[in-house]
């Protein structure tokens, strides 16, 4: 099964509860618009080479669309139009007055130089200028981009428009417009959505143990976090293995050796035991946390997961069928569009200061950023209680039920 069918099975499962009318559900199906692009780069050698490129608005009904740019060699445009379409989604759920959106380049990065690098960039901006800006679509970094690339592509755009247009972009340096806090964002809004769950399950946090899987942007915060709040992370993994001490691991000492370790990676850590990196999600543990990528829980291991509660950093890290096995285990699911959505709700407060040229203290951005994931998760847990549905399913309705009532008002049903 393609990744869009997969997308679209939680998606159903929420129109069909909540009785959407099917005019909303056919829009919502579909993106509204993707662009293929193809970018010739004057490579180092002197000879051309020409990338394929996309970028999706799956979604402007509430808002300009907002979400990254991949630049991997696995990126096609069915994957583009599912990330685009969960943005759309995650953004609704968050309450964010945004559409969805994705980008990509089919490219890999370390087969390029710098200047290379720049080349590619800026050339994809100029074939995508016509559908992009700060009140149509704003782009953001994803897998392979970073601040560094988000202030060329910044750049370039302004070269275009001839004006500063940091709105444009989020993700950026806190020299061009970024905000403080966006670091860490995505690994808090997962560790906020957590604690709400323990708490919805009756259980202690302190002492409370987790599993990640994956020790990047996401993974790591996300263990820093949980950590700072009293839980026990018990095992971390990462594409080159994976470490284990019933004791706990402080990801802080952790961080410091990846920081130095070959391909920075979390093996050969000194204060844990190797294990099997499939192990991870099989530990006994009060949360497990995957923040590595999608289709790592499926319905070969569902089995043997025993964690209590599920938090989903990754995006799509669990497949339909091994949700669904997930669900008779009893095993509380927080579904990525709810549980990773602080990534984009941070860029959101990012477009809000460029707008108003006003930049907020990290202790703002954290207040503002937790104060929205728990209402979102409150109205999520609701509503799996008003529709008897797993919490993915509670998460389309979600977003579902904004997105209609802006569409009844926008006259599109
Ligand atoms: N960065 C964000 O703000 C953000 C926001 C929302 C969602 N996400 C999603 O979170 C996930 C991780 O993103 P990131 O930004 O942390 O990426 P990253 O590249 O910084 O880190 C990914 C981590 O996963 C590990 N990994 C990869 N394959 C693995 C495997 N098979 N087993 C164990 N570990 C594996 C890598 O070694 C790395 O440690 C992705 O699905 C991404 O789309 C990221």
């Amino acid at each position: 099964m393609g990744l869009i069918e997969q997308s679209m099975i939680p998606l159903n499962k929420a129109i069909k509860a909540m009785k959407l009318d099917p005019g909303a559900a056919a829009i919502i199906a579909v993106p509204e618009k993707t662009t293929e692009v193809h970018i010739p780069v004057k490579m180092d050698n002197g000879k051309v080479q020409v990338f394929t490129g996309y970028r999706c608005q799956h979604s402007t009904i509430m808002g300009p669309a907002k979400g990254g740019v991949r630049y991997h060699t696995a990126v096609n445009m069915d994957e583009v139009k599912t990330l685009a379409f969960w943005m759309t989604c995650k953004c609704a759920v968050a309450g964010l007055p945004y559409g969805g959106g994705k980008g990509g380049i089919i490219v890999d990065v370390t087969k390029l130089s710098e200047r290379e690098l720049e080349a590619l960039t800026r050339g994809y901006i100029d074939k995508i200028a016509g559908v992009i800006g700060e009140k149509k679509d704003i782009p953001a970094p994803d897998m392979n981009t970073n601040a560094k690339i988000m202030g060329w592509m910044m750049d370039e755009y302004s070269k275009i428009t001839g004006q500063y247009e940091p709105g444009f972009i989020t993700g950026k340096d806190i020299s061009v417009g970024g905000s403080l806090g966006r670091t860490a964002a995505t690994g808090r809004g997962v560790v906020t959505a957590a604690l709400e769950a323990l708490k919805v399950k009756g259980m202690k946090v302190k002492g409370a143990t987790a599993a990640v899987q994956g020790f990047g942007n996401v993974g790591s915060w996300t263990a820093k976090l949980a950590f700072d709040e009293g839980m026990k992370i018990v095992a971390i993994s990462d594409v080159y293995g994976a470490i284990a001490n019933k004791k706990g691991i402080d990801p802080y000492k952790l961080a410091e050796y990846t920081a130095t370790s070959k391909g920075h990676s979390v093996v050969g850590y000194p204060d844990a035991d190797p294990i099997d990196k499939e192990l991870v999600l099989e530990q006994k543990v009060d949360v497990l946390f995957p923040c590595a990528m999608e289709n790592q829980i499926t319905k070969d291991n569902a089995k043997k997961i025993k964690a209590t509660i599920i938090c989903e950093g990754a995006n799509g890290p669990t497949t339909p069928e091994a949700d669904e096995i997930l669900d008779k285990k009893g095993i509380f699911v927080v579904p990525d569009i709810l549980a990773n959505g602080g990534g984009v709700t941070v860029s959101y407060f990012e477009w809000v200061q460029n707008l108003y040229r006003f930049f907020w203290s990290e202790e703002e951005v954290k207040n503002r950023q937790i104060d929205m994931m728990v209402k979102a998760f409150k109205e999520v847990y609701d509503l799996t209680l008003e529709y008897k549905v797993p919490m993915r399913v509670a998460a389309y309705i979600a977003a579902l039920k904004r997105l209609a009532v802006a569409m009844k008002f926008r006259g599109m049903y």
